[in-house]
């Protein structure tokens, strides 16, 4: 907490004027906003186009009240003044009393704000003093001023414990909160980086990649509005990771962006999770070339072509079918619509062949009549319809008669023609295609000839079996080799956790992301099961070659000293390059308790209690091996604390926290070692260990 300081009353009370200002203005314009909003809801609208418009409306107004609404709490939270007496307060939006050339309130990605955040002794950015305010229900609570210019404090400044201790020390929820009125200068580079392409931000667990990725989604949305009309997606690793970040934004005053897992951009659910050893086969990318092999295989093949028009047969020579499949395939389109250029080449040669077949035959009719009677039909034509005063008339050209245009149109929507197109270019279904590719191991050899006999047995899946999380995508990628790219894109989007990524899932992200406009956040020593890249080269190399911005943040502000000092020899096996992080957090040394094996729930439920009773109000999670979690909760362990299989852990952040079997955990999982890392790593207070004594072997 800060010092008590005789001068912080005083500030606090001066603040108090200026924060109820902002309050008042806040309140008038959402007043506004509502009134707004219900004038166009209740206005009539006559045509499809009026109800258009006055859907528009209220979209905009309903979303420019939910960010006012979204910054109610801690409306502001800092302020700086210049060395030449000027000063601005920061906060979540920004507010202008009308006409008035200073804002009564500044929205902290506003270039105004920026020496907030980056000013430092060294670099005071033209700033005497940088103030921290705490405001809660609309009341100031607290005041806390860095001096930045070597100027000695003054009895208006309340120079103590700064705010970033303060919200480190804050008792976790079980819900992130926002950083924004404590981002660190390096953190704040990367939120504010005008570079518009792939950002990649690397770092120890605990050193603020989260942070910075969903500040760097706000600032997108305020300072991108082009790309901010796109949408903004944030991709996270599972269902409890988003729960837990789902507050931040909305603090921020952004309730547009959309929070997802990979799995849920497939659009269809997944009804068992996959074996993580076929799983890691299944995210490789020998998977997309073997589904866009199988769908080239099914482009007309080979063969010539014949299909019945009325009374004729038109036979196509494979050369006609191999132009035809050529005019597809350059049209870029995906297989289905793609049939459709097929189609039409194939029938506009078919059109020419019987052209030429009705030319040919009436000049056959004509040479006939001529050897058997002398007549030339032409000329005898000719001279009826002079008989008849027409001797203008042009001499009929078979060429002409014939109607290819009625001719081509019929042909389309011929059923026999359809057919015949089916028999070479099928249309295909994303699922059909995935359950064709794996329905048995010899059929795949042809497509995934650079997997062994053995991977291919074990990718094989009975047709009838329902879709696992792996299957996902796959299907995604079949849809966009069958159907095209998918209907919904993002001008940015956010990957939290990124090196769980497979190549197939930043298949996935990148379809969705056209413009390569991304901030991508992780850590490989933190990479679990399916993870086969070792470093942001080898997973993005494929989708960006060389192309993003790379950024490493250095402290940790979860983690203790002691804590983080425990893992050194585990991070040094995992990620043999990585530097440890620095942590700026002091804390108990982590705590290890043996049981055995009857004993585990009874020692687990001991340890809870009596932390829970020592610490009242934290938040204690347990972490498990994934195959130990029904156990424990059977045992009544989510009574007291959060119960978290390893496999999940990633992310996430509580006071204390009790690893059970951390040997369990190692050998769990290919990626055991680093899961434990991850488990080691979630706590902001306190660690304790729990190992399992094997249970004694009978003598023999
Ligand atoms: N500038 C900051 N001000 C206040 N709190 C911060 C700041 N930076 C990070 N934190 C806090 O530190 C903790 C760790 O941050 P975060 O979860 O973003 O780290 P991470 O690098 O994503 O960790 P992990 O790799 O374990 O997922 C969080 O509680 C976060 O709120």
């Amino acid at each position: 907490m800060p010092q008590f300081h005789e001068g912080a009353a005083g500030q606090i009370e001066a603040e108090q004027v200026h924060v109820a200002a902002m309050y008042g203005l806040l309140d008038e314009r959402l007043a506004d906003v509502r009134a707004q909003l219900a004038d166009v809801l209740r206005s009539s609208a006559d045509s499809a186009g009026e109800v258009y418009e006055r859907d528009v409306a209220a979209e905009r107004l309903a979303r420019g009240l939910r960010r006012l609404e979204g910054a109610e709490e801690g409306l502001a939270f800092g302020r700086i003044d210049g060395a030449d007496g000027t000063a601005l307060h920061i906060g979540r939006v920004g507010l202008h009393v009308d006409d008035h050339d200073v804002p009564l309130l500044v929205d902290w990605r506003a270039d105004a704000a920026r020496p907030f955040y980056e000013a430092t002794a060294v670099h005071p950015m033209g700033l005497r003093r940088r103030r921290h305010l705490r405001v809660e229900d609309r009341a100031v609570r607290t005041v806390s001023d860095e001096l930045l210019d070597g100027s000695e404090a003054a009895t208006d400044d309340v120079v103590g414990d700064g705010p970033l201790t303060e919200a480190l020390e804050a008792r976790r929820t079980g819900r992130m909160r926002s950083a924004v009125a404590t981002l660190q200068a390096e953190q704040d580079a990367i939120v504010r980086s005008p570079h518009r392409g792939v950002t990649v931000v690397q770092g120890g667990p605990g050193t603020g990649k989260t942070v910075v990725a969903l500040h760097r989604a706000a600032y997108v949305l305020y300072a991108f509005p082009g790309v901010a009309a796109r949408g903004v997606l944030v991709l996270g690793p599972n269902a409890r990771f988003l729960d837990y970040v789902s507050q931040v934004l909305p603090s921020l005053g952004e309730n547009d962006v959309l929070l997802a897992t990979c799995e849920e951009l497939a659009g269809v659910l997944p009804a068992a999770p996959e074996p993580f050893d076929v799983a890691r086969l299944k995210g490789s990318y020998a998977l997309a070339e073997a589904l866009a092999d199988l769908v080239r295989s099914r482009q007309a093949p080979g063969s010539g072509f014949t299909v019945r028009v009325g009374q004729e047969r038109v036979h196509l020579e494979s050369v006609d079918v191999a132009a035809a499949r050529e005019a597809a395939t350059a049209s870029g389109l995906a297989h289905n619509p793609a049939r459709e250029v097929f189609k039409e080449h194939l029938i506009g040669t078919v059109t020419g062949a019987l052209e030429r077949g009705a030319v040919e035959t009436l000049e056959h009719i004509d040479a006939e009549v001529a050897a058997s009677t002398g007549m030339n039909l032409d000329a005898a034509a000719a001279a009826d319809l002079r008989a008849l005063g027409l001797d203008d008339a042009p001499a009929a050209n078979p060429a002409e008669v014939f109607d290819a245009e009625t001719v081509r149109a019929n042909l389309m929507g011929d059923a026999h023609v359809d057919r015949a197109v089916e028999s070479l270019w099928p249309r295909l279904t994303p699922e059909g295609l995935v359950r064709t590719l794996l329905a048995d191991a010899r059929a795949m050899t042809r497509h995934l000839a650079s997997l062994t006999g053995d991977e291919r047995a074990r990718l094989v899946r009975p047709s009838e079996a329902p879709w696992t999380d792996a299957d996902l995508p796959l299907l995604d990628e079949a849809a966009a080799l069958v159907d095209g790219p998918p209907e919904q894109s993002y001008g940015h989007v956010v990957v939290d956790e990124a090196q769980e990524l497979t190549a197939m899932q930043w298949r996935m992200v990148m379809r969705r992301c056209p413009a390569r406009s991304m901030t991508l956040v992780g850590d490989f020593a933190q990479a679990g099961a399916l993870t086969v890249a070792d470093d942001w080269s080898q997973a993005l190399g494929p989708h960006l070659g060389s192309r993003f911005a790379l950024h490493t943040l250095t402290v940790s502000y979860r983690t203790t000293q002691e804590i983080l000092a425990t893992t050194h020899g585990l991070l040094s096996r995992i990620a043999p390059g990585q530097t440890p992080s620095r942590s700026i957090r002091r804390g108990e040394p982590p705590r290890r308790l043996t049981t055995a094996p009857h004993t585990i729930a009874a020692t687990v439920a001991g340890e809870l209690q009596a932390q829970a009773e020592a610490h009242p109000g934290e938040l204690l999670a347990v972490i498990c091996a994934d195959g130990r979690v029904e156990e424990l909760a059977s045992a009544g362990v989510a009574g007291w604390a959060r119960l978290v299989p390893a496999s999940e852990a990633r992310g996430l952040e509580f006071d204390e926290v009790l690893i059970v079997a951390p040997e369990e955990i190692a050998a769990a999982r290919p990626s055991g070692e680093r899961d434990l890392y991850v488990a080691l790593t979630r706590a902001t207070k306190r660690l304790c260990t729990i190992a399992v004594r094997p249970a004694p072997q009978p003598v023999p």
